[in-house]
């Protein structure tokens, strides 16, 4: 793994992407990525610039993927002006492409009844200043307006993942219950970046690792594909997405700077 702009520098990974422009395919998780951390997940929206940005990078540059936790018709009404993007959502359970329908991975489709359930069992067992994100799929409990609950809904979500056969995903003051199997940003990422000689990544929180390693074992397995992991750092993710990645920003209005910054060297 790479250490942040160093093991190859910035400069040199520009110019490596701008000879490629046209075989690139670029990747992006939304929260804390696209779009700054808010108390209430559903007032976010994607910071000044990026949807012009990412307009720009699709039509001259590679495909643009957004590879995201959040459920495919969110982020389709929160990219509603990019409709040649296709949006991963649940983590890869759903993908919408353009101008197609929202597809559910078949191995998840038995879950939606035992997730209904398990939404109302959180509201039902879990403190108040917790709050409940049912998302058909999965169910996300979030503790950031009461971080002093944190351990309390992190062994909540290890019980019920044991007692349903769930996968737990941690993340920026949240913890996810979804269904078992292998579907995650990093099989996205592995299926998305057929036919490409490049891809970047852009993450800023743990689940995002396995798309960072999906490049990584993408790039070890042809050694003239260029993948780049670009970490959007914070406070509240550790340090290993920033010791795996190439190069880090240090906020989602950062993004925008950075793809311009590539977009100025392309042809
Ligand atoms: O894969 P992502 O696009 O990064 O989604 C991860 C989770 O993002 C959202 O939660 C996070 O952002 C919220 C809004 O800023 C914030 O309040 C929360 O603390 C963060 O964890 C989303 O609500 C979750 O469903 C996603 O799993």
């Amino acid at each position: 793994m790479a250490a942040p702009d160093t093991a190859r520098s910035r400069a040199a990974i520009l110019q490596l992407t701008a000879e490629r422009a046209g075989h690139c395919a670029f990747f992006f998780d939304f929260d804390g990525t696209l779009a700054p951390i808010q108390e209430d997940p559903d007032t976010v929206h994607p910071a000044d610039g990026i949807v012009e940005v990412l307009a720009e990078v699709n039509r001259r540059l590679g495909k643009v993927v957004i590879v995201s936790a959040r459920p495919a018709d969110f982020l389709r009404q929160r990219f509603a002006a990019l409709p040649d993007v296709a949006v991963f959502g649940l983590y890869g359970l759903e993908v919408q492409r353009p101008g197609g329908l929202v597809e559910t991975d078949p191995s998840a489709a038995p879950f939606v009844q035992v997730m209904s359930d398990l939404a109302d069992r959180a509201r039902a067992e879990l403190p108040a200043g917790t709050r409940v994100e049912y998302k058909r799929l999965s169910v996300a409990v979030h503790f950031r307006n009461a971080p002093h609950l944190g351990p309390e809904v992190e062994q909540w979500g290890k019980e019920r993942a044991g007692e349903l056969g769930l996968r737990l995903q941690a993340g920026r003051m949240v913890v996810e219950l979804k269904p078992p199997g292998q579907r995650d940003k990093g099989s996205v990422l592995r299926e998305e970046t057929e036919g490409h000689s490049c891809a970047w990544y852009f993450g800023d929180d743990v689940a995002d690792l396995r798309a960072f390693a999906a490049l990584t074992a993408r790039e070890e397995a042809d050694p003239d594909f260029v993948g780049v992991r670009v970490a959007v750092a914070n406070a509240e993710s550790g340090h290993a997405l920033i010791e795996a990645a190439d190069i880090h920003v240090d906020a989602p209005e950062a993004v925008p700077t950075l793809l311009r910054a590539l977009l100025d060297q392309a042809p």
